[in-house]
């Protein structure tokens, strides 16, 4: 056992998350922050393509249309994809904190299937920090923004610096993402120096 509590609740003495003063202002849509995401990527043919809008809190929106390369049973989404919908949408709130943060934990329910064609309506909120843990949750709804609940995580991201990426990334990628103006511009967006 390693002692690590892998609760979702945050603990008592968290604080509550507070929206970067340069943070996309409300309504702002958050560029990709990586060509080849599979989630937000607009280089992953099969990817989920996400657009990512800037909320007035600690909070983010986004659509994303299941496609047929998204099933798992005939005409469903996959759970695994719906999944990374949440994760993906979770890891925008980054750019309302400023900070870069990966998955440490995320539990997902399934509560509705969710049909090839629709369009998946995501939101996601930060709602406490701990250290270097942030808790939020994330919902997915169909048939409109305040459509019935099909898919809801609760997680705990944790922040990183730049050199998470350097150090466990393969090689190549790195250097072409290093090499690339636009890329490092999204690294310095959250202030860090690659
Ligand atoms: C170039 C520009 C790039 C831009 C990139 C933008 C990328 C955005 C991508 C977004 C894409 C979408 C999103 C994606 O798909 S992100 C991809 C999926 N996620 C990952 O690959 C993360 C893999 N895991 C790790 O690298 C490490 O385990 C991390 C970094 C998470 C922690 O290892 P590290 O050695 O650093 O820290 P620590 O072990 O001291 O832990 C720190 C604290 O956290 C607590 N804890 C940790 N894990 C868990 C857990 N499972 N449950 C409960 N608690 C957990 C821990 O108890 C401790 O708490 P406390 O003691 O402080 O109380």
């Amino acid at each position: 056992m390693s002692g690590r509590t892998t609760a979702l609740t945050p603990p008592a003495d968290a604080g509550p998350p507070v929206r970067h003063p340069e943070a996309p202002a409300p309504g702002e849509i958050i560029g990709s922050h990586y060509e080849y995401c599979f989630g937000c990527g607009g280089g992953v043919a099969h990817g989920l393509h996400l657009e990512t809008r800037a909320g007035e809190g600690v909070n983010v929106t986004a659509e994303f249309t299941v496609r047929e390369a998204h099933q798992g049973a005939p005409g469903l989404a996959h759970g695994g994809v719906l999944a990374t919908a949440l994760d993906e949408t979770l890891g925008s709130l980054g750019w309302m904190l400023r900070v870069i943060a990966v998955t440490g934990r995320l539990e997902t329910d399934f509560l509705r299937p969710v049909p090839v064609g629709t369009e998946l309506h995501l939101t996601a909120e930060a709602v406490a920090v701990h250290r270097r843990k942030i808790y939020c949750t994330a919902t997915g709804r169909i048939g409109g923004p305040d459509g019935p609940v099909a898919v809801h995580a609760n997680a705990m991201f944790v922040e990183v610096k730049i050199d998470h990426f350097i150090d466990n990334g393969r090689k190549e990628e790195i250097q072409a993402v290093m090499a690339d103006p636009d890329q490092v511009k999204v690294a310095r967006a959250f202030e860090v120096n690659p």
